[in-house]
């Protein structure tokens, strides 16, 4: 049947595209990971310094996610809390398959292999970066992604269950049509998206791995950062 986008769910993917578009790194912060000298810890500083603008732009995304706001406040935390390493991985892999034209692919993935990581995250993680690539998804795509990442119902303390999963299937509504009328050549493109939600969520895993890696070698982060991950 032919699928229709609604009149609401136009104007709703226009906000999220809008917020998305928004709410950016600043330019110069970002270029300073072309400027910056090659060292594990120079290169570990300026991401953490990345992450963190990029919690700050997260967090103001969010606030224009429509119906976020009417959640319970406590509800609000938990979904960034649980969300940001997923978002910001559908950042990051942005940068690095080339969706954005700012030359930072090569230098972004040369700064991630030489920060200190351990090579058991680095596989998973460029593994997930390529698949991401293949995909090339479209910039509503990726908005509506991220609030779908965001509106994840079942983070850690996470209380009205029902309120969030609400706000997530509108979003995952608008996202299949969106999916369905731009890929009509791929019918499997929607699961394919989702596919990745789930591949996103073993790395949330990665990550915390990662963090208590760091922690052990007295790597400092940033209070923003240590509030979101619960670390120090
Ligand atoms: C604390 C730090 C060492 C860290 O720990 N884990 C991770 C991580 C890593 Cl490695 C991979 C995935 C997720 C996480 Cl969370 C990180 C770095 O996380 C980030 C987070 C966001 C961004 C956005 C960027 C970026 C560049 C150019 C342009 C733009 C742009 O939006 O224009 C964005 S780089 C960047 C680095």
């Amino acid at each position: 049947e032919k699928v229709k986008i609604t009149k609401e769910q136009q104007a709703l993917v226009k906000s999220i595209v809008d917020a998305y578009n928004k709410h950016q790194i600043p330019q110069d912060v970002t270029k300073k990971l072309l400027q910056e000298q090659y060292s594990a810890e120079e290169n570990f500083l300026l991401l953490t310094e990345m992450a963190t603008n990029q919690v700050q732009v997260l967090v103001e995304f969010t606030k224009n996610i429509p119906g976020f706001l009417s959640l319970d406040r406590e509800d609000q935390i938990a979904l960034l809390k649980g969300s940001a390493v997923e978002a910001m991985f559908l950042r990051s892999a942005q940068v690095l398959s080339k969706r954005m034209p700012n030359g930072h692919t090569e230098v972004l993935k040369e700064r991630v292999r030489n920060s200190g990581m351990s090579e058991e995250f680095m596989t998973p993680m460029f593994n997930f970066y390529k698949s991401i690539d293949e995909l090339q998804i479209g910039q509503e795509e990726q908005a509506l992604l991220t609030a779908v990442t965001i509106l994840t119902p079942d983070r850690p303390y996470v209380k009205d269950y029902q309120a969030v999963e609400r706000l997530q299937e509108t979003m995952l509504d608008v996202l299949r049509k969106l999916c369905v009328l731009q890929h009509p050549q791929d019918p499997q493109y929607f699961a394919r998206l989702l596919g990745r939600l789930t591949e996103l969520r073993t790395l949330n895993h990665y990550h915390a791995e990662m963090l208590t890696s760091w922690r052990m070698n007295d790597q400092k982060f940033t209070p923003l950062l240590c509030e979101i991950w619960d670390v120090q």
